[in-house]
């Protein structure tokens, strides 16, 4: 128990809520802000321990800035967990945040963790990913024994296996909504984990990282589980539905969806193949239908199984 310990959670979604509900029962002062509730105060951010931003992507740079001008202590350490990128920049949100507030220990916190599994208080593990001395200390205060927390100094690819395995759940939902069976989901899960090896690598992650919790495992959970948002997204294209019906009918956050076109714009730049990335970015801009997305990923040249880096 930890109950000297203050934290602020930014975002009042179902992540931030959860993130509360984990931090008060380990005893820790939590407060909470939502853009509801109007300015972010200076108080706010008095004495505390942890800054923890669940909020969406689209939300980050404003919301830096803001705590940027109310100058936290330099003690504060900022923990990031969304899983996005900014469409603009093609900048994650750890990116973000370091720019604003540079003096500021910076972790990332991601891996599978459905938010409606664990406010039922069932076991999940994540990683914290960022330098040791910070990672240990989120792991002290968050860590439980049924929210097991695993520390990676490896923050890059600790943030991007969380930020790209939103597209490939969209792929894996556009596959079920087809009623195409769990054979060729599970190679959109395979050839996705390549794909994320491929660019995840590229953008300075390790290799390792994509194997571990917040890459393969958080794959595993959104790819498969009708409680992921971007998998139901893809389930409604897949029965037929359009972006903006899609969209409709699934409620909360769904980043892959501006995901997928920033990776495929960023793939397409840089030279890398990322056909199943492609095909969903494709689908979303009502390029290609869901069925004909699938047809051209099978109808591609035979070629050697590889793992990239
Ligand atoms: N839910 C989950 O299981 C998990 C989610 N995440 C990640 O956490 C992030 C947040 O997701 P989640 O909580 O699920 O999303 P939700 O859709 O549940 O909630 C989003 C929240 O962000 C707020 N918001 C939207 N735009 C702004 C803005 N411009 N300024 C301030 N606040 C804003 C919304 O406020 P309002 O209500 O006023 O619209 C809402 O409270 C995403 O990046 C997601 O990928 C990570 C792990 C698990
Ligand atoms: O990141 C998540 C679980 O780890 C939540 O997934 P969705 O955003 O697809 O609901």
């Amino acid at each position: 128990m930890h109950p000297h310990s203050s934290v602020l959670i930014l975002g009042l979604g179902s992540w931030g809520q959860t993130l509360s509900y984990l931090f008060r029962q380990q005893g820790c002062a939590v407060r909470l802000w939502g853009r509801s509730q109007g300015a972010l105060g200076k108080d706010l951010l008095d004495n505390i321990d942890l800054l923890v931003s669940a909020l969406p992507i689209k939300a980050v740079r404003d919301v830096a800035q803001r705590v940027a001008a109310l100058q936290p202590s330099p003690d504060v350490i900022l923990v990031s967990a969304t899983k996005g990128l900014e469409a603009e920049t093609v900048s994650t949100a750890a990116d973000i945040w370091q720019t604003y507030c540079p003096n500021q220990a910076l972790v990332v916190l991601s891996g599978p963790n459905l938010a409606a599994e664990i406010q039922q208080g069932l076991p999940a593990a994540a990683v914290v990913g960022g330098q040791a001395t910070a990672t240990k200390q989120v792991q002290d205060l968050l860590g439980s024994a049924t929210f097991r927390l695993y520390s990676n100094e490896d923050r890059r690819g600790v943030e991007m296996g969380g930020i790209f395995k939103n597209v490939i759940a969209i792929a894996c939902g556009v596959n079920d909504g087809l009623g195409l069976g769990v054979n060729a989901r599970s190679a959109l899960i395979t050839r996705g984990l390549v794909e994320m090896v491929r660019v995840g690598c590229h953008w300075g992650g390790e290799a390792a990282t994509f194997y571990g919790l917040s890459g393969l495992g958080d794959l595993l959970a959104t790819c498969t589980s009708s409680l992921s948002r971007n998998y139901q997204v893809g389930w409604h294209l897949g029965q037929g539905k359009s972006l903006p019906q899609a969209l409709e009918l699934t409620h909360g956050t769904a980043e892959g969806v501006n995901t997928a076109l920033v990776l495929y714009r960023y793939a397409q730049h840089h030279g890398l193949e990322i056909p199943i990335t492609a095909m969903v970015a494709a689908v979303l801009q009502e390029q290609l239908t869901p069925q004909a997305a699938l047809t051209h990923l099978l109808e591609r040249p035979f070629k050697p199984e590889t793992t990239p880096c």
